[in-house]
């Protein structure tokens, strides 16, 4: 298995605030991983350094073979797929569903001049059909629900086949039957040996898909655990990485916390 991910001693500084501190963290080919951890920890800052979207201030982050700094990252973009917060806030509200997912083809937000092949148009239909959503493909971006936005998100994201797919937080903010209904979704995706190497970030051990293999707890930007998730995902890893006394439950593929 080659690593899609290998960062060595990765620190970022801003404002003088360490926000990641000699993190240390490898994912493999057909590896997926959940980042977990308290507000604050970082979670977001490592996944925008794995999108290419930041560079470490130090240290050496690999991404697809290619180093950090060394690599124009414009070519390496369209192999990495991303759900984030902030990239959903840049979708036109007016934007055709179909298009969100389509435009991926071409790294672009918003439709322009771009024309589109029938592989495009069938891929972008297989996509929204996977995620469940094929009824929604001429509806604008604006118009849908929580729930059927981050479907439409993950959709885009897998639109350019790429090698390694990052979810930021895929179920925040869902109510209870939308985000069972997700992460059953996400599931699938992870348990599936096609799906590229995955990497999901969330604070809560409830919302961890099955077929996620491998852990990694931050706190405070540096690594409280990391490795395969049934030996990360301990009571007493969870507890110091949440500052609380904590037990973890797993049953039937699924993750549970609760306050000791
Ligand atoms: N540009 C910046 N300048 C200074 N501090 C920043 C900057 N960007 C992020 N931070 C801080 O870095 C820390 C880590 O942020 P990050 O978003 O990576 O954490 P997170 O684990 O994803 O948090 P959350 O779970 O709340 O989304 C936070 O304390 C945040 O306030």
């Amino acid at each position: 298995m080659s690593d899609v991910i290998e960062f060595t001693d990765v620190t970022l500084v801003r404002a003088g605030h360490r926000l990641l501190d000699g993190v240390s963290w490898s994912v493999a080919d057909g590896q997926r991983w959940v980042i977990l951890g308290p507000n604050g920890a970082g979670k977001t800052t490592l996944l925008q350094i794995a999108a290419t979207n930041m560079h470490p201030t130090s240290g050496r982050a690999v991404v697809l073979g290619e180093t950090l700094g060394a690599v124009d990252v414009f070519e390496l973009r369209p192999l990495i797929g991303l759900t984030s917060a902030a990239l959903a806030e840049r979708i036109p509200a007016r934007e055709r569903v179909l298009d969100v997912v389509r435009t991926a083809a071409y790294g672009v937000l918003g439709r322009w001049r771009e024309s589109y092949e029938d592989v495009d148009d069938s891929r972008a239909y297989q996509l929204l059909d996977r995620l469940e959503i094929p009824h929604l493909a001429e509806r604008t971006f604006g118009t849908l629900s929580e729930g059927e936005r981050k479907r439409a998100q993950i959709a885009r994201a897998m639109m350019s086949d790429p090698e390694l797919l990052l979810l930021d937080e895929p179920t925040a903010g869902l109510d209870l039957g939308g985000r069972e209904t997700l992460v059953a979704t996400v599931g699938e995706i992870a348990s599936d040996p096609s799906s590229p190497a995955l990497v999901l970030v969330t604070h809560h051990v409830e919302e961890i898909p099955r077929g996620i293999t491998h852990a990694l707890l931050l706190r405070e930007g540096g690594v409280v655990a990391a490795g395969p998730i049934e030996t990360t995902l301990t009571s007493d890893n969870v507890s110091s990485c949440f500052g609380l006394p904590l037990h973890i439950g797993h049953d039937n593929g699924r993750w549970n916390a609760r306050a000791i």
